[in-house]
């Protein structure tokens, strides 16, 4: 395993922010899910070395990630959640200079890192304009780029996808699952999609704690036999909001089909469904699982 983390605890203060994490990550790509307030942005701080915490061991490549914190940051890229960049720089200039810091010194090695990396995010056209003219997709790419400089073993992404369109989306998904082949990348999101299509393992945070790891099949998994579609007239709309925990729902003629989560089988016009990721997940935070 590329990262190991055993009995992890944060507090900020009286706060206990990570309770007690374990979890083991090898190469491609690992999700981490959970609601906000969670502890996912605590966990990647950590992880990236510019967090102190309280107890536990965390190895990554077999480094110690404190005794060998130097170590672990030359094999690590990260995108904080908050991002900020210097707007006087172009994009161009910024990216050089995180290489250089990232310890590529070799020119001809820099040129063609940047360059290359400038056309994955597609920034290529605004690579030599004023950060302060970007907009805030294209920070964030610039963001998604300065992680991958230097060709870090570890890129650790904290919701990279945050106000990217969506054909900027899927470009970032194709990006990620080429890198996924031989890179260890974990990355936190909302957006279930992100990780649907090319993450094979994740894990469910909430309130400081792991409440789920293991394959994305596994996670729907949780919802088998807890998802169902209900049919109700609008009247009773309120009732079953009030009841259940909905996923999503629409409107039919006078009729709304909604889908709900239940460890009962509903009253009334009712069918059990095929789970899918963002089922299991809605399970498993709301404790009501298979
Ligand atoms: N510097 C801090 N001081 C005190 N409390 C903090 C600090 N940073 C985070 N917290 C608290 O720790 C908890 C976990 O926060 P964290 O930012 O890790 O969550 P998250 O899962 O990343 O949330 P989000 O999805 O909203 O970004 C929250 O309750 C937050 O209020």
């Amino acid at each position: 395993m590329s990262i190991k983390i055993d009995g992890l605890q944060k507090s900020y203060r009286s706060f206990q922010a990570l309770k007690n994490i374990d979890l083991h990550i090898g190469t491609g790509l690992f999700g981490l899910l959970g609601p906000n307030g969670a502890g996912k942005s605590t966990l990647m701080k950590i992880l990236s070395t510019i967090l102190p915490f309280d107890k536990g061991s965390v190895t990554i490549y077999d480094h110690h990630l404190v005794k060998e914190g130097d170590k672990v940051r030359q094999l690590l890229g990260y995108l904080p959640q908050h991002f900020n960049v210097p707007t006087q720089f172009t994009g161009k200039e910024f990216l050089h200079y995180v290489a250089s810091m990232k310890g590529v010194t070799n020119q001809q090695e820099r040129n063609s890192q940047v360059e290359k990396l400038l056309e994955e995010v597609n920034l290529a056209a605004q690579a030599n304009k004023k950060i302060k003219g970007y907009s805030g997709g294209m920070k964030r790419r610039l963001g998604i780029a300065q992680a991958l400089i230097g060709n870090p073993k570890l890129i650790i992404l904290d919701e990279p996808t945050a106000g990217l369109d969506p054909s900027e989306r899927i470009r970032f998904r194709n990006l990620i699952e080429k890198l996924s082949k031989d890179h260890s990348i974990i990355l936190s999101t909302h957006i279930i999609s992100d990780i649907e299509s090319s993450c094979e393992n994740v894990a469910v945070i909430n309130h400081g704690e792991v409440l789920f790891k293991g394959s994305t099949e596994a996670l729907a998994e949780k919802a088998i036999n807890v998802v169902w579609e209900l049919t109700v007239p609008f009247s009773e709309y309120d009732q079953v909001e009030r009841e259940y925990v909905i996923i999503s729902s629409r409107k039919e003629k006078d009729q709304v089909v909604f889908r709900i989560i239940s460890k009962e089988k509903p009253q009334g016009e009712v069918s059990p469904i095929q789970p899918t990721i963002e089922d299991g997940y809605m399970a498993v935070i709301n404790g009501v699982t298979a």
